[in-house]
């Protein structure tokens, strides 16, 4: 994390596809879910980052979803990834729009901005003697994996409703979601008649985050965790087994301080994981991080 003194003016939002909020120093992360219109909140919160915290500026922005099963009953601006795309680009000039992914079946949009420093040193030039940001400090380590899961197994998904489950706690521990990470503080809930949410924090700084849909027709599970580690397949594995999806996407982000760095090698590498098969498989260079994307389907599919 840059740091200059006590002024900090740039910070880093993510928008991905669930209900949790997560607020760090410089990191504001939100997750909504069903017709909610997270990018309406955009001007808002940037005022309020500017008034509470002094923040001038957003140094990176990741906004993604994946593709909507009924896109039609949503509420704009979030019928179409244009009209999402529409909205962002009139608060950022230099934002950029991609799809990865199979535009028929699976696949998952992201807008994303990275000032890679260029923001900040407009921010401290005089501060820092022009100096390059990069001469200073090279940035954190960060990662983020989310793995989207859908076709999910009934059975398993049965232990997310009250008829199956007393309380969020006990869904918690009969699927085994407590052992995917273990050691994080859980706050979870279990929805009637049916419907899970959680969120993890360890000490030393990570989270993990889950969000279950558990009716038949459009049942979805999302997991995401910004925890580090050199190779995902173990993690990707303990999710798989638990939820038991028909198909899911992996998606990794990665910098170059971080040890995730190398481990879209070790994805390129899993062709199968368990009983699940690889369909799809992409990577992009951004200029301060790494993504990776890859789709999987139990076979046979
Ligand atoms: C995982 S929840 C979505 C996350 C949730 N909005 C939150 O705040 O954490 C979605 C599932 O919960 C069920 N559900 C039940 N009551 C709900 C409510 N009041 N709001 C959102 N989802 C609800 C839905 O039918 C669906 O199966």
């Amino acid at each position: 994390m840059y740091h200059f003194g006590d002024q900090i003016c740039l910070f880093y939002l993510f928008f991905f596809s669930e209900s949790s909020m997560f607020v760090s120093r410089r990191r504001w992360i939100l997750k909504t879910c069903g017709t909610t219109t997270p990018l309406q909140c955009l001007e808002p919160l940037l005022e309020m980052a500017e008034k509470i915290a002094g923040y001038t500026d957003v140094e990176e922005l990741f906004y993604s979803r994946k593709n909507y099963k009924r896109p039609e009953l949503q509420v704009s601006p979030h019928r179409a990834f244009d009209e999402e795309v529409a909205l962002l680009d009139s608060f950022f000039d230099d934002g950029r729009a991609y799809c990865l992914g199979s535009v028929n079946r699976d696949c998952w949009f992201l807008y994303t901005l990275s000032r890679g420093g260029e923001a900040l040193q407009r921010h401290f030039g005089t501060l820092i003697q022009q100096r390059p940001v990069a001469a200073i400090a090279p940035p954190d380590p960060d990662q983020t994996i989310e793995i989207l899961m859908t076709e999910m197994d009934p059975q398993v998904m049965a232990i997310f409703t009250k008829e199956d489950s007393m309380n969020a706690k006990e869904a918690t521990e009969k699927s085994g979601i407590q052992n995917i990470l273990p050691g994080m503080k859980i706050d979870d809930y279990l929805f009637a008649p049916c419907g899970y949410s959680m969120n993890g924090i360890s000490k030393n700084g990570y989270y993990m985050t889950i969000h279950i849909t558990p009716e038949r027709e459009f049942s979805y599970v999302s997991f995401e965790s910004n925890v580090a580690a050199t190779n995902y397949g173990d993690l990707i594995a303990r999710v798989i087994e638990t939820f038991q999806p028909g198909k899911f996407i992996v998606t990794l982000f990665a910098n170059k301080s971080s040890p995730a760095f190398a481990a879209a090698r070790e994805l390129d590498r899993a062709e199968e994981i368990g009983e699940w098969q690889r369909r799809d498989i992409q990577y992009c260079r951004f200029q301060s991080y790494d993504l990776t994307y890859a789709q999987y389907c139990k076979f046979p599919s």
